[in-house]
């Protein structure tokens, strides 16, 4: 029987947002540097090499961004860093999910290291749309976009934005589209919640294992709009560890 019928069975449970695991421990909000104690205690005492922690990372905010937007196509601009790795991860899942899905990105593949250059690999083997700043017409396509996802700079970024950046965030917050920032708005200190001129105004952050202690300032929800954690699959033992 194929696929299509399961879902006139009754009780089937549909992919949806109630199917999906959640840590039965949420962690108090956090600073960036935290976070990143997280990530290499999960690679060094747990074993768990990084593009696990990325898969998870991507996974989990592509099943979160279809429950938030069910359809629409999505622009996925994605940075140098890690950030830009979630975006390349999530960019696949979308894909598999149905989605029409591009990506911006501020570097080719071969400039990316690590994680992000993995990921950025096998969304370019899976034929996913990877458009180059300075290579295209990103007006167009940010004008174009019913979602864009803020996958430009995370916990490793510092404000103000260099280069090209406070460009594409300008631009993104003009256009009409629902925005959805990866892990932290661009442009704003995970720590302190401070924004530059150029900080993107999300509609909804997707944030990575725990909120960071700078969504808590005051007018920082003007950025981070309604925030949502995103498990990246580090064990229990591990979460306890980190637990105040
Ligand atoms: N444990 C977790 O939560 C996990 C988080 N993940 C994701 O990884 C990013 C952090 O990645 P990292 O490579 O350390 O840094 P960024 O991607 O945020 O940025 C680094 C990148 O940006 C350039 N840069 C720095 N400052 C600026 C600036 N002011 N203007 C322009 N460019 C800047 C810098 O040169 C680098 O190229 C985290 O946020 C999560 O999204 C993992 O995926 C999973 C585990
Ligand atoms: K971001």
């Amino acid at each position: 029987m194929g696929s299509e019928h399961l879902s006139a069975r009754p009780g089937f449970v549909r992919n949806s947002m109630e199917a999906t695991m959640k840590p039965v421990l949420q962690l108090s909000p956090m600073t960036c540097q935290r976070i990143r104690e997280i990530d290499q205690v999960a690679m060094e005492q747990f074993q768990m090499p990084g593009i696990v922690l990325m898969e998870n990372a991507g996974r989990g905010a592509a099943e979160c961004i279809h429950q938030i937007t069910p359809d629409g196509n999505v622009l996925i601009l994605c940075g140098k860093g890690n950030n830009g790795g979630d975006g390349f991860t999530i960019a696949r899942h979308l894909q598999l999910a149905g989605r029409e899905v591009t990506i911006l990105a501020m570097a080719t593949t071969n400039e990316l290291q690590g994680d992000a250059a993995i990921q950025a690999k096998i969304a370019e083997a899976a034929g996913i749309q990877i458009q180059v700043i300075g290579e295209t017409d990103e007006t167009e396509l940010l004008s174009a976009a019913d979602v864009i996802v803020d996958g430009l700079l995370g916990t490793g970024a510092k404000p103000p934005l260099r280069g090209r950046y406070a460009k594409v965030v300008e631009a993104a917050n003009a256009s009409s589209a629902i925005r959805i920032a990866l892990d932290i708005p661009t442009g704003m200190n995970g720590d302190t919640g401070e924004t530059g001129e150029a900080t993107f105004r999300a509609d909804y952050t997707l944030t990575f294992a725990a909120p960071k202690v700078g969504f808590e300032k005051s007018n920082a929800t003007r950025f981070t709009g309604e925030v949502h954690v995103i498990s990246i699959g580090v064990p229990l033992k591990l979460l306890r560890q980190f637990s105040s």
